[in-house]
């Protein structure tokens, strides 16, 4: 059975994307996905998503990271399939309900409400307060913030100069995770800039991570370092967060905006993957 695909990115985070609102496509479990996100043996991409009908959305999208797991959020795909749908859109996901909106700057996703109940990732509250683990060496001082998926953020001089590669791994995996957790390290330029790199859970190194730009800027905003719309400039490219829209009492909800691209279409046999 041929099942067709669309391949998409937001400033280079790549996707396949198995649009199931208007093709047959299979069910995915985590062998299909990682089999298909393979870069040498399958079509390659940092997150597979397939997109269903559903009730009380205009669609329903699920994610899995490279390595199969399937996650509750994931910004660049948020906007790659807003321009896909080409209209307004209203998208269930396992995070919760988000919106895509198509603007002169791209597509604008309003990513819902930030959490710091730690909830998810139970230890973190206290993380200032704990002896750092031993294998994160000099990074120290993180945050963390939920924003429909896990981030822990570290504040420091020169996010290129740290050793992303080698630190990414051990924090993701750390005990104090249980369910693992992508990991930001993020420079100050000045109130309305932050430089970024991502290593993200269950998919390593990326050139672009739109939650983990929303949960820095978030981050950084809780802090006081930046001003409440800020631009956060990752390896693909710039992203910008809005989070002034606070409602009385209650923490507001966080507006990304950026570009998304199809790169080109195409169909595997699924048989060769399963
Ligand atoms: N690339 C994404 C995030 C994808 C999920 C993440 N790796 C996780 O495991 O939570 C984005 O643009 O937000």
């Amino acid at each position: 059975m041929r099942i067709p695909f669309v391949k998409m990115h937001g400033l280079g985070n790549d996707f396949v994307v198995l649009d199931g609102r208007v093709d047959a496509v299979p069910d995915v479990d985590a062998a299909l996905a990682a089999a298909l996100a393979d870069r040498h043996t399958g079509i390659g991409c940092d997150q597979l998503i397939r997109l269903s009908p559903c009730e009380g959305a205009d669609f329903r999208m699920q994610i899995f990271n490279a390595d199969g797991s399937e996650v509750e959020a994931c910004g660049n795909a948020t906007r790659a399939v807003g321009l896909l749908h080409g209209a307004p859109a209203t998208i269930l996901t396992l995070g919760g309900l988000l919106q895509s909106t198509p603007t002169a700057d791209g597509i604008a996703v309003d990513m819902g409400v930030p959490r710091f109940d730690w909830e998810v990732i139970p230890l973190a509250y206290a993380m200032d307060t704990l002896t750092m683990p031993v294998g994160w060496e000099h990074l120290d001082a993180p945050t963390a913030v939920n924003v429909g998926n896990p981030h822990v953020i570290f504040f420091v001089r020169d996010t290129d100069a740290e050793d992303l590669a080698r630190l990414g791994p051990i924090i993701e995996t750390d005990p104090l995770f249980p369910a693992r957790i992508n990991v930001n390290v993020a420079t100050i330029l000045d109130r309305q800039n932050i430089r970024l790199r991502v290593w993200e859970r269950g998919a390593g190194l990326t050139r672009a991570c739109g939650t983990g730009a929303c949960a820095t800027a978030i981050g950084a905003m809780r802090r006081g370092l930046v001003d409440r719309r800020v631009t956060v400039h990752l390896p693909g490219g710039p992203l910008v967060i809005d989070w002034s829209a606070d409602a009385p009492g209650a923490p507001g909800r966080i507006t990304m905006t950026g570009p998304a691209t199809e790169a080109f279409r195409g169909t595997f046999e699924l048989s060769d993957y399963q």
